[in-house]
């Protein structure tokens, strides 16, 4: 079972500040989505009120087609993975374990085992006496082995070290494929975890910019590579994405698309095309947002 998503006309108000301004989004269920945005971008607000651990201010969040909000049956087919558990610090590692269990219909004890020893976490310990890497492990074990339909992953793994943080993505891309779900991740390690992405959402200030398959994303840029010189010319006047060099070799990433007479003429140059990495595009969508 997968849950979509719909936002409709979403705004969230703190105060005076509009963490989310008229957002519309689509998710269609059983899905790797990526959300990404700056700092302060209302990312959490949005994932929050998908959760129903908020309220939206006005607009509509529909999970399934349903409200969300002060609905018990289906916020038990939602998980919101953070970067700590919600518990106490004087709660022992063992002791959330066993109220997951309880509380999460498609728990998978065996899977839940697997992953603590994956992790080599300490769940004798109280929460508090756990490193943050391990607080972090421990979230995203309980979002894992929950298998719920809608399993956001807010910058749940953050704590946690490189090996660790590729063993959860190895581990998201593996049971998803056994166990498909709608998976929502948050992340500002956009390079790193962009290949899990089937779809990717970029929100600046509150606002959509861009929503898109991942490829169709890469494929609005271009990475140019080749010998410096003739990289050079072929991209000069373009909006450069990124430049970077090794030796007398040179990849500059430019936005925008090229006409197939260009790429004929870059092949005659000797020039390798690529697409653009999600990172550079990142920056360059949400500067051009912010203009
Ligand atoms: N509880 C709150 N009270 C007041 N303002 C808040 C609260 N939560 C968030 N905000 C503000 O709302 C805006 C959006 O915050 P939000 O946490 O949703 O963004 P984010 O994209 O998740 O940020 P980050 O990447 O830094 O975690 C920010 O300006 C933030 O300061």
């Amino acid at each position: 079972m997968t849950l979509s998503v719909e936002v409709r006309d979403l705004t969230i108000r703190y105060g005076d500040t509009v963490a989310v301004d008229g957002l519309t989004l689509k998710l269609a269920g059983g899905k790797i989505y990526g959300l990404l945005g700056r700092n302060g971008s209302g990312k959490t607000s949005v994932l929050s009120a998908v959760s129903a651990f908020r309220r939206a201010t006005s607009g509509a969040v529909l999970v399934g087609g349903a409200e969300p909000f002060e609905n018990a049956a289906l916020t038990r087919q939602i998980c919101f993975v953070r970067d700590k558990v919600d518990a106490q610090d004087t709660d022992h590692a063992r002791a959330v374990l066993r109220m997951a269990r309880a509380l999460r219909p498609n728990w998978d004890e065996e899977y839940a085992q697997a992953l603590l020893e994956r992790f080599d976490l300490p769940i004798g310990k109280r929460l508090g006496a756990l490193s943050r890497g391990a607080k972090s492990a421990l979230s995203v074990t309980l979002g894992l082995a929950a298998r719920a339909p809608l399993t956001i992953f807010d910058e749940s793994y953050l704590g946690m070290d490189a090996p660790s943080r590729y063993a959860f993505y190895e581990e998201v891309l593996n049971d998803y494929m056994a166990h498909p779900r709608t998976i929502i991740i948050s992340t500002h390690l956009i390079e790193e975890v962009g290949s899990l992405f089937e779809e990717v959402v970029i929100l600046d200030k509150g606002r959509l910019v861009a929503h898109d398959e991942t490829e169709a994303l890469r494929g609005r840029g271009v990475a140019v590579t080749g010998p410096a010189g003739a990289v050079a010319d072929f991209t000069a006047g373009r909006t450069v994405l990124g430049d970077q060099r090794l030796g007398g070799i040179r990849s500059t990433t430019i936005y925008g698309q090229l006409s197939d007479e260009e790429r004929a003429r870059a092949r005659a140059a000797g020039l390798d095309l690529g697409p653009v990495g999600l990172q550079d595009l990142f920056v360059h969508l949400t500067a051009e947002a912010h203009r």
